[in-house]
């Protein structure tokens, strides 16, 4: 049985694309399918967006995709799963650069698209108290079930845990430690087992204050992508599929309630087995 908030049995899928420009491109068309589905079925849809190369080239092919009329943008959530903690504006926050790649592109309600907070915002610089807010606004729209469908995240069984929505796609980056969203291998967020967001301090990748999504609010998502290109995320991939320890292998551990997806670049999969491809 499946537990929400746990991992589910369904092993990973992997697609191997020839390259990171291609490899964007598809993806691109993957979500336009994913969430114009999910507006179907539900009414609305919501993608979690992710920081890094991967994720903002992904959002410029999808600024550019013929078919993004396809979605209804004005019924999508947009929420991220990381974010460096920096002031609004600021060129390295991965709103800015999602806001640069594609959120000015296309209709959306302003009031479905919810930014983790800046360090210049109503929290300043507690990254802590700026990561509490953001688990209350997830929570908020959990319960209002705007995107008509919500999952428990926390300790199972657990009545009061915290709560997140049904996201219908999680997008990660990956790094080449195997961190994902700004869950470090090693560090205290990666072990968080009741809070949905928290703040991260001392992370190895610049800037070293963040906010992230905690596992049990990753694996609340119906669908989980995880983009990887390069042959530096190759060693990285191997190890977060022979399902290492999350604590050690970050990525390991984020697994969508429905599908978990690899997307790859030649480069990236170079390292697996060929039984691991589709
Ligand atoms: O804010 C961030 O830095 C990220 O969300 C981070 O988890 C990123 O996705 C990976 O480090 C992969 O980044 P690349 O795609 O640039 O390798």
């Amino acid at each position: 049985m499946t537990v929400p908030g746990q991992a589910p049995s369904r092993p990973p899928r992997v697609v191997v694309h020839p390259d990171k420009e291609r490899m964007a491109r598809a993806t691109a068309a993957r979500l336009i399918t994913a969430l114009a589905d999910a507006q179907t079925a539900r009414g609305g849809a919501s993608v979690v967006l992710t920081g890094g190369r991967n994720g903002n080239a992904l959002l410029a092919a999808l600024a550019q995709a013929p078919g993004r009329d396809g979605v209804d943008w004005s019924r999508v959530d947009l929420w991220w799963g990381d974010e460096r903690f920096l002031p609004d504006g600021d060129p390295d926050r991965n709103h800015t650069q999602a806001r640069e790649a594609f959120l000015d592109a296309v209709p959306l309600d302003p009031a479905r698209v919810h930014p983790m907070p800046a360090s210049d915002g109503p929290y300043g610089a507690d990254a802590a108290s700026a990561a509490a807010a953001y688990a209350a606004e997830l929570a908020e729209a959990a319960s209002a079930g705007n995107t008509g469908n919500t999952a428990s995240a926390g300790n199972a069984g657990n009545t009061a845990a915290p709560r997140v929505p049904a996201f219908d796609v999680l997008l990660l980056g990956l790094g080449p430690d195997t961190h994902v969203a700004s869950l470090f291998p090693g560090h205290p967020a990666v072990r968080e087992e009741e809070r949905t967001v928290v703040g991260v301090l001392e992370a190895p990748k610049p800037p070293p204050t963040r906010i992230s999504l905690t596992l049990p609010a990753l694996r609340a998502a119906r669908e989980v992508w995880l983009l990887a290109a390069g042959e530096d995320k190759a060693e990285a991939v191997a190890a977060a599929l022979e399902g290492a320890d999350p604590l050690r292998t970050p990525a390991s551990g984020a697994r969508g309630r429905e599908r978990t997806l690899w997307i790859l670049d030649e480069a990236a999969a170079a390292r697996l087995p060929a039984s691991a491809r589709e």
